[in-house]
């Protein structure tokens, strides 16, 4: 599938559907789920993708939406998602223009904001395929940290970017039914804080969960470092979520024209393309001569 235009339209669009988003998740509660989407959806197809390379299967192009096939929301690890594909599915009813890859990315962001947490910076121009990934590539609970490694390195992310992630547990539960897990993380796990880090360092408590992928974020050193950094700091985890997140909604993915970039901030939307700064410096510089010619006149 083609590579969506994002001009003024497009991005005003994405503006609405972030407004139509915002609603949905505050009136069904849904923003855990929601997230989960997100992760899930970037993570999976960047690991099968990073195979198929490999085995020079093919190239890939990002978070594509493809999760909307039955195929691909069929797989174990995506248990229960359907029903927040079905959500996104009336937002995109709304807004046919916005690409499901687009989407269920912003899904994530407003997710995150909604329930306290960061704002995430939101580049959109994702395209849309309906090519599913092989199932299994995704982290698996049951595992510790060479494991968790060995799947986000591969990703180009970081020691500071797979422990910052792991807070996004600090929303939402396991299911039974789902995972074979079950139970909260935290006290509140509709408000977006950093109460995930400092639960994991109390250890184990009633009524919560610590999946073994946790619980190795405190047994290896390096993890450990930003464990105890984001459980006392929670400005420092809201930066490094927010920066984390960004780089795994945009993995694979760049924006359309590598000179032009498209910001939305605060509802505010900002075009910078790099032939604008161009014109200005220009403009600068030939007001500059001028005005010495005309002095030395
Ligand atoms: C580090 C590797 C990870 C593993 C092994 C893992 C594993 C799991 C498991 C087993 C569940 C329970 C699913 C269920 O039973 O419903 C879950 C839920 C969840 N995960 Fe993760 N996860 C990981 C990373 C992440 C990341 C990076 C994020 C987001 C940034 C995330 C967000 C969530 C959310 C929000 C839920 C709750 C979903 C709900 O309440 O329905 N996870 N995860």
């Amino acid at each position: 599938m083609a590579l969506p235009v994002v001009d003024t339209e497009y991005v005003k669009e994405v503006d609405k559907a972030r407004r139509d988003l915002r609603a949905l998740i505050a009136s069904r509660n849904c923003a855990p789920i929601m997230l989960r989407l997100a992760y899930l959806l970037s993570l999976s197809l960047f690991v099968s993708v990073e195979i198929a390379r490999n085995e020079n299967e093919g190239k890939w192009s990002g978070p594509n939406g493809s999760i909307r096939s039955e195929e691909e929301y069929s797989h174990g690890s995506n248990s229960g998602l359907k029903k927040a594909i079905d959500w996104c599915e009336e937002v995109k009813s709304k807004r046919p223009k916005i690409t499901y890859a687009d989407l269920y990315q912003l899904a994530g962001v407003v997710a995150v904001e909604v329930t306290g947490g960061p704002t995430i910076d939101f580049v959109p121009g994702r395209k849309d395929s309906i090519v599913s990934p092989k199932e299994g590539r995704l982290p698996d609970a049951k595992q510790g940290a060479p494991h968790l490694r060995d799947i986000f390195y591969r990703m180009g992310l970081s020691d500071k970017d797979i422990v910052a992630l792991s807070g996004g547990h600090t929303l939402g539960r396991a299911h039974p039914e789902r995972s074979g897990f079950d139970g909260p993380w935290t006290m509140e796990p509709l408000k977006f804080d950093n109460s995930y880090f400092v639960e994991l360092l109390k250890g184990e408590s009633e009524g919560l969960l610590q999946l073994p992928t946790d619980k190795a974020l405190l047994d290896d050193p390096k993890f450990g470092h930003y464990v105890e950094l984001y459980a006392k700091d929670e400005d420092a985890f809201f930066r490094d979520y927010a920066e984390s997140h960004k780089k795994l909604s945009e993995l694979g993915f760049a924006p359309r024209s590598p000179g032009s970039k498209v910001i939305v901030k605060d509802g505010t939307i900002l075009a910078q393309s790099a032939v604008g700064v161009a014109v200005a410096a220009a403009v600068v510089i030939l007001s500059y001569f001028y005005e010495v010619r005309r002095k030395m006149k």
